[in-house]
């Protein structure tokens, strides 16, 4: 479904946070991208959605080049973002949130349209809340509601950023529940993610991501992820006595890009 070749793309001039990143996603699943804060991640799924232009590579949706397309187009072709720190409007009802939000999918690249119905029926937890603003809603709650937004856009492939960043283990459990159910209907769910359980127990493939680079994909089922994120920080399968422990652990130390914050790349001219 989404096949993206030697991505290089940054916030600032000259200081790429995705170097010649590439990977391959197959239609109607679960996949995952996990890695460090800051390997990339974020910024990986805000140029799926057309908030970044890349300087090179490409990026291809069902065979078409939607390379450094704009985030209204990417919408039209069936993207949405669920973005990380959930975004939503605090003073706005969840009737209001999901009222507005309607499809700008073109009809060809729509996939299923969701009535407030079935995402009440997705998320019940929302049918007692729906006169309540976003600010008074659980974090868990809130999540429910951007994830429920964003399928409003009818999408082919959602990207969730974190979905379950901050949140109770039985909150995060609900949402591994509903992302899960989403191929179902046609949805393909890209996530990122810090932690590698999480991933792995959700997600049909996996692909680590440190210091820009995208590892090839993992099989949770069959492969290791410690071995393959081990693999991929080119260490060995032997734990040194004195080093790190996690995997993780050694790809949070290995050298994030770091600059600071500057304007978009995006040119609006
Ligand atoms: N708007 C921005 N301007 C400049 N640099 C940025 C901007 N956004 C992110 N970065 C930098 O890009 C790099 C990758 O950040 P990104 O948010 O994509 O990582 P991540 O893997 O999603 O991490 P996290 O889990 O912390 O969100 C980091 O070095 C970060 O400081």
């Amino acid at each position: 479904m989404l096949r993206i070749n030697d991505l290089t793309v940054g916030h600032c001039p000259d200081t790429p946070v995705l170097r010649s990143a590439s990977m391959v996603l197959p239609p109607h699943g679960v996949h995952a991208v996990i890695g460090p804060n800051g390997a990339g991640k974020t910024t990986l799924l805000h140029t799926i959605a057309g908030h970044l232009r890349p300087t090179a590579g490409h990026i291809v949706l069902d065979g078409h080049d939607i390379t450094g397309i704009r985030p209204t187009r990417a919408a039209r072709t069936g993207i949405a973002l669920a973005p990380q720190g959930r975004l939503l409007w605090p003073s706005l009802t969840v009737h209001d949130h999901l009222a507005i939000t309607r499809p700008t999918t073109r009809k060809q690249d729509r996939g299923q349209s969701w009535s407030l119905d079935q995402l009440l029926d997705l998320f019940p937890e929302l049918a007692g809340r729906l006169r309540h603003r976003a600010h008074q809603l659980s974090g868990g709650e809130q999540q429910m509601l951007t994830i429920a937004r964003a399928l409003r856009l009818a999408p082919r492939l959602l990207l969730c950023d974190e979905p379950t960043e901050g949140l109770a283990p039985t909150a995060a459990a609900r949402i591994r529940t509903a992302l899960a159910g989403l191929p179902r209907y046609g949805v393909t769910v890209l996530i990122a993610l810090p932690q590698t359980r999480f991933a792995t127990a959700l997600a049909h493939t996996v692909h680590v991501m440190t210091s820009g680079r995208i590892s090839p994909a993992l099989d949770p089922e069959i492969d290791d992820a410690d071995v393959l994120i081990r693999r991929h920080l080119g260490l060995t399968t032997a734990q040194p006595s004195s080093g790190p422990r996690s995997p993780m652990a050694v790809a949070a130390g290995h050298q994030p890009p770091t600059h600071s914050r500057c304007p978009s790349s995006r040119d609006d001219s």
